[in-house]
């Protein structure tokens, strides 16, 4: 491939999001005839991939053959968001050769009781975790999506749904602030249009839309790429039970540059373990370097400072509460995950012994 071209693929591609720090990691596979492309949608053994025409350099979505890149671990399975190296010339229909690595990764632990972790979209810039105003806001599970989304590497921001159907939407985003340190709280109305030209200036870049089903997720992806591209919840969910819309995450391109992702409502939202967690409760984390002993387990210690802070209510119980509660999940599934590991070491150690093994006389 050309400098040129090379250039033109990076022009076009970075409405997307690629960089030309992409494009230096890349350069080899561009050697080897491979083009790069963002993965917009996944389905069983098929992903529908942008990327830049290499003839006209336009862009293009092509539907390409994503088993060579599969794997029996989830998390290393293409997924919306991923950067691929996509063989055009591919035979019957081009595939997915090689996936780049994530800078930014939203995971959650898998459905069931598994203990594999399931990833909701790659290689965005920003998580936006959409409540809706129409009911009492939950607050832990906010909580629990902000830990996730701190996890990701991306940065957080609230978004408050359906403003024109109350009244106290600025005390309700108070209350919410509360709970999200260091998150930007929105509040926004798709039926009015409020708020939305703050968010689309809060988000610029590549963002996941995640929340409840019913939040409203897909009705601000239209609002945001001012076309109809999600289906929106025929009538309005009061109870929000068993109402799901959306059925797979999909990369949306907006009209200002940029992407969104709406995934499905999230109904299990279990952390993957990480440092997402302290990120979301950093006024516990911070109140907890003033706690005398520095291995205080805030329970019964002399000069906790998390005890003091509960006392005189500066730390509400329920916060404190939510915070043990996502701590205990995380071990949880910490404890799960290197048990794995480790007996798929084991396993993969034993391969080797095998096959180092002389034959036998
Ligand atoms: N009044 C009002 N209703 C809204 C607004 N945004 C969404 N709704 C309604 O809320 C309902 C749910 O909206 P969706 O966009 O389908 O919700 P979702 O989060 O995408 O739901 P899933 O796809 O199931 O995850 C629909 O009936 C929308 O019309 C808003 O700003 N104001
Ligand atoms: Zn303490």
């Amino acid at each position: 491939m050309s400098h040129a071209s090379l250039s033109t693929t990076v022009s076009t591609l970075s409405a997307y999001g690629w960089t030309p720090e992409l494009d230096e990691l890349f350069a080899p596979l561009a050697e080897a005839g491979l083009t790069p492309a963002r993965i917009a949608r996944v389905d069983r053994g098929q992903c529908d991939v942008v990327l830049a025409d290499p003839e006209s350099g336009e862009l293009r979505t092509v539907r390409a053959d994503s088993r060579p890149v599969g794997s029996p671990n989830p998390i290393d399975c293409p997924c919306t968001g991923d950067w691929a190296a996509v063989d055009l010339s591919a035979d019957p229909m081009p595939t997915v050769s090689a996936l780049l690595p994530r800078g930014t990764a939203i995971i959650r632990k898998g459905s069931g009781g598994r203990s594999d972790g399931q990833v909701l979209a790659a290689n965005i810039d920003t998580v936006l975790i959409a409540a809706s105003l129409a009911a009492e806001p939950d607050l832990g599970r906010i909580e629990r999506f902000l830990a996730l989304a701190w996890e990701s590497g991306a940065e957080p921001l609230v978004v408050l749904t359906k403003a024109d159907l109350v009244d106290d939407a600025d005390h309700i985003r108070a209350d919410v602030e509360q709970i999200a340190p260091g998150v930007t709280v929105l509040v926004v109305s798709a039926e009015t249009g409020e708020g939305l030209d703050v968010l689309r200036a809060c988000a610029p870049g590549s963002t996941a839309l995640i929340g409840q089903s019913g939040a409203g997720k897909s009705t601000l992806t239209n609002a945001l790429a001012g076309t109809d591209v999600m289906a929106v919840q025929q009538t309005r969910a009061t109870d929000n039970k068993g109402r799901h819309t959306t059925t797979t995450r999909e990369l949306i391109p907006l009209p200002g540059g940029g992407a969104v992702i709406d995934t499905p409502g999230l109904r299990e939202v279990g952390l993957y373990g990480g440092e997402g967690l302290a990120q979301a409760f950093s006024e516990i984390e911070e109140l907890a370097e003033n706690c005398r002993f520095h291995d205080c387990s805030h329970r019964s210690e002399p000069g906790c400072a998390v005890a003091a802070a509960l006392a005189d209510g500066v730390l509400p119980e329920r916060r404190w509460e939510s915070y043990l509660k996502l701590q205990r999940e995380n071990e949880w599934i910490a404890s799960r995950t290197d048990a794995r590991l480790r007996a798929e070491r084991a396993r993969q150690w034993k391969i080797i012994v095998k096959s180092a093994r002389p034959p036998r006389p």
